[in-house]
């Protein structure tokens, strides 16, 4: 488990990461998303002991994580896929970071294996593709067996496939009762991978809440209805406060009123129903919702367009 309190580290006059409190708890998968500069780095930089926060704390397993006695067995993490030397090969790689943080040299090969790597086990890193050095990155965090995992955009220039072996790393992962906290900026990938979502805009907690949570929080929710009396069902719709447009002529999105609300009041107007279902948003029309007024460089962006 990582247990963050209070934690807050400023550069100068910029407050990278303002006064976190949470929890994030083993046995599933809790993505780190927010927009670019938001403090994720920091944050995860923090966690592992290699920034010093201006106050508050990061604790893995309840102690920080300088205070570990094995640092590598407690807590795994992929942060800098170019973290090896290029003319060592990868099972050097793994044999002397096994060594150095007494970890037994026979976890080398198995993790090799684990992540795809074997049969280049031999070959020197600096040939290696990105996707070959992420999943050495990930072979590393995996060296010690660690009850935590953290990786800061694991999926960066993975190819598909990769993409899927990640997806189906991190869940086994926490199936297998570890913590495992994950950044990315792929919507779409956190929406299939992650069960718990932390959310941070510039450096603030803006979400820590399930995947389904956050989705259902947003306001581009609605319900589609189809009817060939549309249109009057769209004028008593509004009359009950909905917010109602006509996406068609047979055709409603409806907000502001629950499913079960909108099925009898087409009953008591004797409205014929086409179709009556939830729309939901996608988890990136919710996150972009959610972080709307956080993204540091959107505002700078659109002014320098005016001028140009
Ligand atoms: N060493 C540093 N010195 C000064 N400012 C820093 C330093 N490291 C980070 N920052 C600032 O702190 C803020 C948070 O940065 P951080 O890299 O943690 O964000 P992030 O959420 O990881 O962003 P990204 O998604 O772009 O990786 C940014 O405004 C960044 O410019």
């Amino acid at each position: 488990m990582i247990g963050l309190r209070g934690l807050t580290k400023r550069y100068g006059a910029k407050t990278a990461v303002d006064d976190l409190t949470l929890d994030i708890l083993p046995g599933r998968v809790t993505g780190f998303l927010g927009p670019n500069g938001a403090g994720k780095s920091t944050t995860m930089r923090m966690i592992l002991g290699l920034d010093r926060p201006t106050s508050g704390r990061a604790l893995v397993n309840g102690r920080p994580y300088t205070t570990l006695r094995h640092p590598l067995r407690e807590v795994g993490a992929l942060l800098d896929a170019k973290a090896a030397h290029p003319r060592l090969t990868a099972r050097t790689h793994l044999t002397a970071v096994a060594r150095s943080n007494g970890i037994p040299v026979s976890r080398v090969d198995e993790v090799l294996e684990t992540v795809g790597l074997a049969e280049v086990a031999h070959r020197r890193t600096g040939s290696f593709s990105l996707g070959m050095g992420q999943r050495l990155g990930i072979a590393g965090a995996l060296l010690g067996d660690p009850a935590v995992l953290m990786f800061d955009e694991p999926v960066n220039g993975l190819d598909p496939d990769g993409v899927r072996w990640v997806r189906r790393l991190m869940r086994s992962l926490a199936a297998e009762g570890r913590t495992v906290f994950v950044s990315s900026h792929l919507m779409s990938e956190m929406q299939e991978t992650a069960d718990q979502l932390v959310v941070l805009g510039r450096g603030r907690l803006i979400a820590d809440a399930p995947v389904e949570e956050v989705i259902a929080g947003s306001s581009g929710n609605a319900v589609r209805v189809r009817s060939p009396q549309a249109s009057r069902l769209g004028g008593r719709l509004a009359a009950e406060g909905a917010r109602v447009e006509q996406a068609a002529d047979d055709e409603l999105l409806v907000t502001g009123l629950t499913i079960e609300h909108i099925g009898a009041l087409a009953h008591r107007e004797q409205a014929v129903l086409h179709e009556l279902s939830p729309r939901s948003v996608s988890l990136e029309e919710a996150y972009m919702e959610l972080t709307a007024s956080s993204v540091e460089y959107a505002a700078v962006a659109a002014e320098r367009k005016e001028r140009i």
